[in-house]
């Protein structure tokens, strides 16, 4: 298995579940990893085969930076689904780190793992 990622992607956005945080945007900070075989892309040496980071950036950009969620929990997941959906990636790794959120802390957060579900198993009579 080969990993492509992206860290440190910066997004603007409103998160939390205090009053102030709703009239505010706060930055949360994203790391990346996801499951992928490199072997096609190095071989053509072509975009179209290759799990094109920048792609996934600017959709992760424009989820996170027009959402507006209390938890830390629900923008990962759903940022996650929508990997999985779209993009077609197996498995990934995605850390929500909210910068600054807690005095004397420089980042709280959390980092989820999920995989495409099993094929469900037909029965043969
Ligand atoms: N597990 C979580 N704990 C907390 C969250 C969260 O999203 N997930 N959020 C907050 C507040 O919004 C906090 O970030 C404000 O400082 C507290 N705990």
């Amino acid at each position: 298995m080969d990993i492509v990622y992206l860290n440190d992607l910066r997004i603007d956005t409103i998160i939390g579940i205090y009053d102030w945080e709703r009239r505010i945007k706060q930055t949360v900070c994203l790391d990346l990893e996801m499951a992928t075989n490199v072997a096609k892309a190095a071989a053509s040496d072509n975009i179209e085969d290759a799990l094109d980071y920048k792609a996934i950036a600017k959709r992760l950009i424009n989820f996170v930076s027009n959402s507006e969620f209390l938890l830390v929990e629900t923008l990962a997941e759903q940022a996650a689904q929508i990997i999985l959906t779209e993009f077609g990636v197996s498995w990934l790794r995605l850390k929500v780190d909210k910068q600054g959120a807690i005095r004397g802390a420089q980042g709280v957060g959390i980092i989820i793992e999920r995989r495409q579900p099993e094929p469900e198993m037909t029965s043969h009579p």
